[in-house]
């Protein structure tokens, strides 16, 4: 059986440093904008800060988009509005440049990894840094059958493990999280509703855009993995091996190092926010190293985020997946971080109020209020 042990993730998770998550808030109390006046932005810079251990966060210099790819033997059922088996057109898409997630990379000055997992191509499709972790061609048809053997689960989630400490190791400043997974939101509303106890009907969406009668095929598919879901709930990896997938186990293995080696990550849409919810069941702690781009409207989405508490920064929209929603997120925290590195304090504000005689005259004590105010928004103001 499996020697890794999920549940030593539990204690090495640590939370980011709560001293300096203070200290950058107190810093911008005494900020030149009025507290609250740059609404979330503010939020952000102090989450940074934390998550970096220094205030005021550095800039965000090292930005990588990671994408994890992989086919899924449900999407045989019709499930998508893609060909099932297709993903590795939309790898090969990444390779060359020319898919949506390289754009506003190329736009943000991030880099895009991809990971092929479980994509169904044959040997030598891809090149070799992308097929380092490759596990399987496909995983396993989720409604009749598990999608990974236990023994290709650990493997998968090792790799996920071994990118972050490449990307930790690497001096990566955050990781923009995506998926390239044809099927793939079928497999995440079954894992989110096998971890939020609620029905197939609930978490079913139109994912990549299907029509009435393939979400009512997508529906009856998650009823039916999640029955086979049930009985494995206890145990993650054995979750992840009845109803996830080679890319979702690997997504999990990455969430949980990298937050065990600080390192904060931006998730996506459903299929990260799913693995997610898999990696809080492992490490309580893990999703204080996490953000959630923006909302795809995936209804089981929605449910995981609030599950892990995290609120969506963007809303715009965006439903394509391939990390676009968060690649959309990584202006307002580079914004956030600049803010709070560059922003000027206020001036002290005197003891002793300035009278127009100048400090200390005589004057000063007797009448301190009026004089002071009348000197202080002419000092503000100087332009
Ligand atoms: C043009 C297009 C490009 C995409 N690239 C990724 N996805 C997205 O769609 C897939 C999941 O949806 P489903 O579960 O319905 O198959 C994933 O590959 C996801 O990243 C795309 C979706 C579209 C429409
Ligand atoms: O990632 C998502 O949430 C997603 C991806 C494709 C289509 N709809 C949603």
């Amino acid at each position: 059986m499996s020697d890794l042990n999920l549940d030593d993730f539990a204690s090495l998770v640590e939370r980011p440093d709560a001293g300096v998550q203070r200290d950058s808030e107190e810093r911008r109390q005494r900020l030149v904008p009025p507290a609250g006046s740059l609404g979330r932005l503010e939020e952000l810079g102090d989450w940074l800060a934390a998550a970096q251990g220094r205030c005021p966060a550095r800039p965000l210099e090292r930005v990588k988009v990671l994408l994890v790819a992989g086919d899924h033997g449900v999407a045989r059922l019709g499930v998508s509005a893609r060909p099932a088996g297709s993903t590795a057109a939309m790898v090969r898409a990444v390779l060359d440049g020319s898919a949506a997630v390289n754009v506003m990379a190329r736009q943000f000055g991030a880099r895009v990894r991809v990971l092929d997992l479980s994509v169904d191509a044959d040997e030598g499709a891809f090149p070799p840094a992308v097929t380092r972790h490759h596990v399987r061609r496909g995983s396993g048809r989720i409604d009749v059958e598990d999608a990974l053997t236990p023994r290709e689960a650990e493997q998968a989630f090792r790799a996920g493990m071994a990118v972050a400490d490449e990307e930790a190791d690497s001096g990566t400043d955050l990781v923009l999280l995506g998926d390239l997974s044809v099927g793939g939101t079928t497999v995440a509303g079954v894992l989110t509703a096998a971890l939020c106890g609620t029905d197939a009907s609930v978490v079913t969406g139109r994912g990549s855009g299907i029509d009435d009668l393939a979400w009512m095929r997508k529906c009856a598919a998650i009823r039916d993995a999640l029955r086979r879901a049930r009985p494995v709930l206890g145990d993650q990896l054995q979750l992840l091996a009845a109803v996830g997938g080679a890319d979702f186990a690997a997504t999990t293995g990455f969430l949980l190092q990298a937050a065990v080696r600080r390192l904060p990550v931006v998730l996506d849409g459903v299929v990260s926010s799913a693995c997610a919810l898999v990696a809080q069941r492992v490490a309580f702690r893990a999703p204080d190293w996490w953000l959630a781009g923006q909302s795809t409207g995936e209804p089981a989405q929605a449910k995981a985020l609030d599950r892990l508490a995290l609120d969506p920064l963007l809303d715009h929209g965006v439903r394509l997946g391939e990390a676009t929603g968060a690649l959309l997120a990584l202006p307002m925290l580079r914004a956030a971080a600049a803010l709070a590195a560059e922003l000027p304090e206020r001036p002290e504000e005197p003891e002793t109020p300035e009278t127009p005689e100048g400090p200390g005259s005589p004057g000063a004590s007797e009448a301190p209020g009026e004089p002071a105010e009348d000197a202080g928004p002419a000092e503000a103001s100087p332009h």
